[in-house]
């Protein structure tokens, strides 16, 4: 700084010859950075005020000036001096692992804990950014806008502006809230109401009217409400998740009789539950599989109630569904947690207990990693560097895609999950002004080393157009000697290492982030990292990140499709319509349809000609028989009785 402002202009000889208040008003004559001015405010403050502890690092204020017992700190440190000696002693014993616990001849861990669990994030090859010093000032504007935001969103301010709702994912691990009802604490309150259900089902003390023990749970969800549940449990059980566990676990989330009909063929109906997990309690694909399922228990004669547990908010559709056909569980989330920054709520907390999972080390990971995002100064905040980053190498350099590769079978579902978080968060046609202005940012990615021999290739050779978020662990709990590297796990360090190697020598931008091991608290942590850094992007390029419109648009045409099949459906079982070599456009004129969608009636037709015979399909149409021919590139159909 000293040597910026001397070739400024700056009036002074030496380094040392600075007074901070002559200093601050040479800056402001030329007319320095922000940043710097910042920073000088804050070192005159600590100055001027010997009551005010400040660290510019974390950001943390301490404010002793109405302490009154304290007069002066500089009268009163130096009569405690041996007190003061003997505190240093021990921090070091402590922090060195001595037992300092005497009764219970214990080391105590957890300063140990949090300072070697924290992510260590590696931005040397990030080429794009060739110095934070440089960049991170360019970007004080976006940087301020950021911490305000943050603070509106953790007080509960409406951020979500088309929604017109608060964002409380970050109130639900807070140890201090401003939210009433919001924190950490009620967090964990409702954790143990969680487990106490789900450990009575696991124990088979709750069992169904066959008095045998549950012995399947299918997770119903989609989205946010699928993704989080199942990133958790293949973090901790890889995919070998369904033997493990006790009861056995299974997950249908898109619409897909194949698959649906699959799960039913590995459970034993009498002894099952469908957890439906769905923040709405309407979503058509999650309703559509409970609907299947329930309509088999009727078929049964199991009642639905023993049967089935929900996720959802309060009074939503399926909260009323649940309460009338007294589901053995129902746990609510709050209508201002995003689907697809649920899983700190009782969408991932029933999922770890069926798993035996202890999902309090999760959100305290979330947590731990919140209070490090929200430090204010930039260079000590890993998600505002990251989204520093980001930003400049989107703006820059142009780069839309992001690619995520984790070094762990235990982030097998990580880069799936971000892509949620991350495209439906940012991908977006309008700006928070209401002008078109798309944005967005493509997430692909999987395991190391296991995508160096899928889509690895063109990265390091092909089109450049991203950039690259490595995930590793430093410590792993087993190991197998092999010859080529000495070890399985250092033949895995030797290809983190060895591709990160290649791609500096193919110029492709990345930045690594090591974590100490794959625990539920580091996973809580990488999670929580990320929604921080949605959440500045959605800063830097005024977009609000809470809002899903695009996928409403789906949903909507899927709709106007589904009427338009029933109808389909019923025109035709009404007096048993028939038609011999007809296009679509004339079947509509069979049907009497005034305006229709040919686009969607042609792909109706074609679905019957092929699934008419299926039990379960076209239920109304029964007896009927259909087939289509292809004659001068245009599809004809006929129908018979
Ligand atoms: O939990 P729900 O309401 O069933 O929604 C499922 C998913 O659908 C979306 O609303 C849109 O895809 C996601 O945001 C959400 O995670």
């Amino acid at each position: 700084m000293y040597r910026l402002l001397k070739e400024a202009g700056a009036p002074f000889r030496s380094p040392l010859d600075v007074n901070l208040t002559d200093l601050k008003s040479s800056v402001e004559a030329i007319n320095f950075n922000t940043r710097i001015l910042d920073r000088i405010d804050f070192q005159i403050e600590k100055m001027s005020s010997p009551f005010v502890f400040y660290d510019h690092e974390s950001g943390i204020k301490i404010d002793f000036t109405h302490f009154s017992t304290v007069s002066s700190f500089d009268d009163v440190v130096p009569t405690y001096i041996t007190e003061i000696r003997e505190i240093f002693k021990t921090l070091k014993r402590i922090e060195k692992g001595d037992i300092v616990n005497h009764t219970e001849k214990r080391a105590v861990d957890h300063y140990n804990l949090r300072m070697s669990e924290s992510p260590v994030i590696d931005f040397t090859h990030f080429s794009t950014v060739s110095s934070f010093d440089d960049v991170v000032p360019t970007y004080i504007t976006e940087i301020r806008e950021i911490f305000k935001t943050l603070k509106r969103i953790e007080k509960g301010d409406i951020v979500n502006h088309t929604e017109k709702r608060a964002v409380d994912h970050y109130n639900l691990r807070m140890s201090e809230s401003p939210v009433v009802g919001k924190s950490l604490a009620e967090t964990l309150k409702q954790w143990e109401d969680v487990k106490k259900l789900c450990d009575s089902i696991r124990a088979g003390e709750l069992k169904p009217a066959c008095g045998e023990k549950y012995s399947d749970i299918i997770f119903n969800g989609i989205g946010g409400s699928y993704l989080g549940p199942l990133m958790l449990i293949i973090s901790a059980y890889t995919d070998q998740f369904c033997s493990v566990c006790q009861p056995k676990l299974h997950f249908i989330s898109n619409s897909d009789p194949e698959s649906f009909s699959k799960i039913l063929g590995r459970v034993n109906l009498p002894t099952s539950i469908m957890v439906t997990i769905s923040k709405s309690g309407s979503t058509a694909e999650t309703r559509g599989n409970m609907e299947a399922f329930n309509s088999i228990l009727e078929k049964n004669s199991l009642p639905k109630g023993e049967h089935n547990i929900a996720i959802t908010t309060k009074l939503s559709m399926l909260d009323k569904y649940a309460a009338e056909h007294k589901f053995i569980g129902v746990f609510n989330m709050h209508n201002e947690t995003g689907g697809r920054t649920s899983v700190g709520s009782p969408v991932g907390m029933v999922p770890c207990a069926f798993a035996g999972l202890d999902f309090s080390a999760f959100v305290k990971g979330q947590s731990h990693m919140d209070s490090l995002t929200r430090r204010e100064d930039a260079l000590s905040n890993p998600a505002l560097l990251m989204a520093v980053a980001i930003h400049h190498s989107t703006i820059t350099v142009g780069h839309k895609n992001m690619i995520v590769l984790a070094y762990c079978d235990a982030l097998r579902e990580f880069a799936h999950y971000l892509q949620q978080l991350w495209m439906e968060s940012l991908g977006k046609k309008h700006d928070t002004a209401g002008r078109v202005h798309p944005e967005g940012q493509s997430v692909f990615g999987g395991v190391g080393t296991s995508e160096q021999h899928a889509f690895m290739q063109q990265v390091q050779q092909g089109i450049h157009d991203c950039f690259i978020q490595l995930i590793s662990f430093r410590r792993r709990e087993t190991d197998f000697p092999i010859t080529s590297s000495g070890s399985m796990g250092r033949q895995l360090l030797s290809f983190v290492k060895g591709t990160e190697d290649a791609l500096v020598k193919n110029k492709v931008p990345f930045f690594d982030i090591s974590l100490l091991s794959p625990s539920l608290f580091s996973i809580g942590m990488l999670v929580a990292l990320q929604e921080r850094v949605v959440s500045f992007l959605a800063v830097m390029k005024r977009l609000n990140a809470y809002d899903q419109p695009g996928v409403q648009d789906g949903k909507l045409s899927a709709k106007a499709m589904d009427k338009l099949s029933l109808e389909t459906e019923a025109a035709m079982a009404e007096g048993k319509v028939s038609f011999e070599k007809k296009s679509a456009e004339e079947v509509a004129v069979i049907l009497k349809f005034d305006e229709v969608n040919l686009f969607f009636l042609e792909a109706i037709l074609m679905d019957m000609c092929e699934n008419i015979k299926l039990e379960g399909s076209y239920g109304k149409l029964k007896g009927a028989e259909m087939k289509f021919e292809f004659i001068d590139g245009q599809f004809f159909f006929t129908m018979s009785w």
